[in-house]
């Protein structure tokens, strides 16, 4: 690593544009350009140069074997002094030396640059607020990680330093051809300096097609992903050759843009050898010319064809580079497009707030003050963004109690958690926790405080272990197998070693579905947060372990539980019971007062809470 912040992160202030873009997720303006290569390679410069030293070392040593070529050919009496030939095999040796030197630093320094660039665009997308993450399609962000980095290396590392080589190449050879002779050298620079104008015309178009191409490859990448993670309901609704054929349909618009981006390299490399094929012969043909006019030697035609191709070379190399650049910056646009999204901050403002405690005239752990709150707008989502989620709502989670979040589908449950967690920020009004703005406090601090189990209860792959001790790093096996054993995920005679260690499948498929959330509450309950926020974590379980979990959150003790529940069990043991109807508090109270003075509780409890 390198320590050197490769790519800036953007430090604007919340309600800044680059905010605004961070809520909509926009993209980089601007396609990225030399400035952008210029910057991200910044870091690597002293690797560079020493690769641009290696490689002109090289260059020298390979630039005077024309020259000892030629006095051995000029000089031929028979047979070729054994000093000469050490002097050349010599030369070749150095040469080679100097080569593999250059090309191990320039291709580490690339491997290096892929790793630097990939560590900042992982640690980014981390930070990324939940509302980008939900919007964006996730397998195209690991494509930027993974296939985007790997094209940028391949390009912007070493082809910065090898063009850089060559022009050293190039002026060495010019010299020396000078030396030799100067028509000769006129018709080798004019075919050149043409031949590379071209190639640079042809290699600016690479550009676009490049994106096209790297853009293709992401949406490519998010379909399969989309499918393979839908695998159970796809087959079930027979609809894999529908699936098959959307993925087979991104696959054929990877390949309309690797056409137009090839038939752009194909014409670029064309162009380059039969440039350098042309010139050879009308170098041969006029050198010839000037042989049997006697103004050059055998010998000296000879070293003249040699720097020849070794200026050539650079032709054929900004061929290669040029065909492959459209890709690279189409690649780096899309990393840097991504870091142009504002990262979720852990403060808003310096100094952040201390972590405040219970205070008596406080009682309350959560607050919510008149918070109003719509999701940011999302062009191509099919939820009604412009609506009102929550309107107005005032409540308060006492702190050591119960609270059970009711209402119809849609009523806001869930999102009344993300603000509490603060995923996301109210549109209007405050959210307090233990009296303090929330907006004041560190949001790692409080999330470390609340323990939350969502409503499909994510799993990740890995083992059991690897879930439980997300929350609880140093969490030992004994309280690990204690906390299996509290959601009833253990028998009593087992102790836990072998569960411990079993593989989940990712997002757990290999638990049902109530093992899934017994193990998403075992995690919580692990934790020991002050405060635990469940929703809806015991739709799956029969109604054993549902009463389990209810005795827990009962047993729950100095700790302040928000459950969000659709069963009556659950719901009437709360010590306050808030009712939400399209984004408002309705009712607040005890099972028994609601049951006397709200209307939609009564019918809730009859229709759904029962369910
Ligand atoms: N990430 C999101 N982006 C945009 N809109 C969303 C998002 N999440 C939820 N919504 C919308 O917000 C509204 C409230 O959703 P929410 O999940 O809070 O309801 P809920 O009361 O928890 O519902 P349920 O009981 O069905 O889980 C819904 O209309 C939903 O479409």
């Amino acid at each position: 690593m390198t320590g050197t912040p490769v790519i800036d992160q953007p430090q604007a202030p919340a309600a800044s544009p680059a905010a605004a873009s961070a809520q909509s997720g926009a993209p980089a303006p601007r396609p990225a350009g030399l400035g952008d290569v210029l910057r991200i390679l910044r870091p690597y410069r002293a690797r560079m140069v020493l690769a641009f030293v290696l490689g002109s070392a090289s260059t020298a040593f390979g630039a005077l074997q024309p020259r000892v070529v030629a006095s051995a050919v000029d000089g031929f009496q028979g047979s070729v002094q054994a000093t000469t030939v050490g002097f050349l095999v010599g030369l070749l040796v150095l040469s080679a030396v100097f080569t593999n030197a250059q090309q191990l630093v320039m291709e580490r320094s690339g491997e290096l640059f892929a790793f630097d660039t990939r560590e900042r665009l992982i640690r980014h997308l981390f930070t990324l607020p939940i509302g980008v993450l939900e919007r964006r399609d996730r397998a195209d962000l690991v494509s930027r990680v993974t296939t985007d980095i790997s094209q940028l290396r391949m390009v912007m590392s070493s082809g910065i330093v090898e063009l850089a080589t060559s022009v050293v190449a190039v002026v060495v050879s010019i010299v020396m051809m000078s030396l030799i002779d100067w028509t000769l050298l006129a018709l080798a620079v004019v075919t050149i300096v043409v031949a590379l104008v071209v190639i640079v015309i042809i290699g600016r178009r690479t550009a676009p097609a490049g994106l096209r191409l790297q853009t293709a490859m992401g949406t490519l990448a998010g379909a399969v992903t989309r499918a393979l993670g839908s695998m159970r309901t796809i087959r079930a609704t027979v609809s894999a050759d529908r699936e098959v054929g959307v993925a087979v349909g991104e696959a054929a618009t990877v390949l309309k843009a690797g056409y137009a981006a090839a038939t752009l390299r194909a014409a670029i490399q064309t162009f380059a050898a039969v440039t350098i094929q042309v010139l050879l012969l009308a170098i041969i043909a006029v050198g010839a010319m000037r042989v049997a006019a006697g103004s050059l030697t055998v010998g000296e035609l000879s070293a003249f064809i040699m720097y020849l191709m070794l200026m050539a070379a650079p032709i054929t190399l900004c061929a290669g580079i040029f065909a492959q650049l459209g890709e690279a910056f189409g690649s780096l646009h899309r990393v840097l497009e991504v870091h142009a999204i504002e990262g979720e901050r852990d403060v808003e403002a310096l100094p952040a707030a201390p972590l405040p405690q219970l205070a008596a005239s406080a009682p309350a752990v959560f607050a919510l003050a008149h918070v109003s709150f719509r999701y940011p707008q999302a062009p191509d989502s099919a939820a009604r963004t412009d609506d009102w989620v929550l309107r107005d709502v005032s409540v308060d989670f006492r702190a050591g109690a119960t609270t059970a979040l009711v209402g119809p589908s849609g009523a806001g449950k869930s999102t009344v958690f993300a603000l509490l967690e603060r995923f996301y920020e109210p549109t209007e009004g405050t959210v307090r926790f233990r009296g303090e703005d929330v907006r004041h406090l560190s949001r790692l601090e409080l999330r470390r405080q609340v323990a939350y189990v969502e409503q499909d209860a994510p799993v990740l792959s890995g083992t059991v272990r690897d879930n439980l001790v997300l929350g609880a790093h140093t969490a030992t096996t004994e309280q690990c197998v204690d906390a299996l054993r509290q959601v009833n995920l253990l028998k009593a005679d087992d102790d836990g070693a072998a569960f411990l260690d079993c593989q989940v499948g990712e997002g757990g498929e290999l638990l049902s579905g109530g093992e899934r959330q017994r193990l998403a509450i075992a995690r919580a309950l692990l934790a020991g947060s002050p405060v635990l926020l469940l929703d809806e974590v015991t739709s799956n379980l029969d109604s054993n372990n549902e009463r389990l979990v209810q005795d827990l959150v009962a047993s729950a003790g100095e700790q302040s539980v928000v459950v969000i529940a659709h069963r009556l069990s659950t719901v009437v043991a709360a010590d306050s019971i808030v009712v939400l109807d399209q984004g408002r508090v309705v009712a607040q109270g005890t099972h028994r007062e609601l049951m006397e003075t709200c209307a939609l509780y009564r019918e809730l409890a009859h229709h759904q809470l029962i369910a």
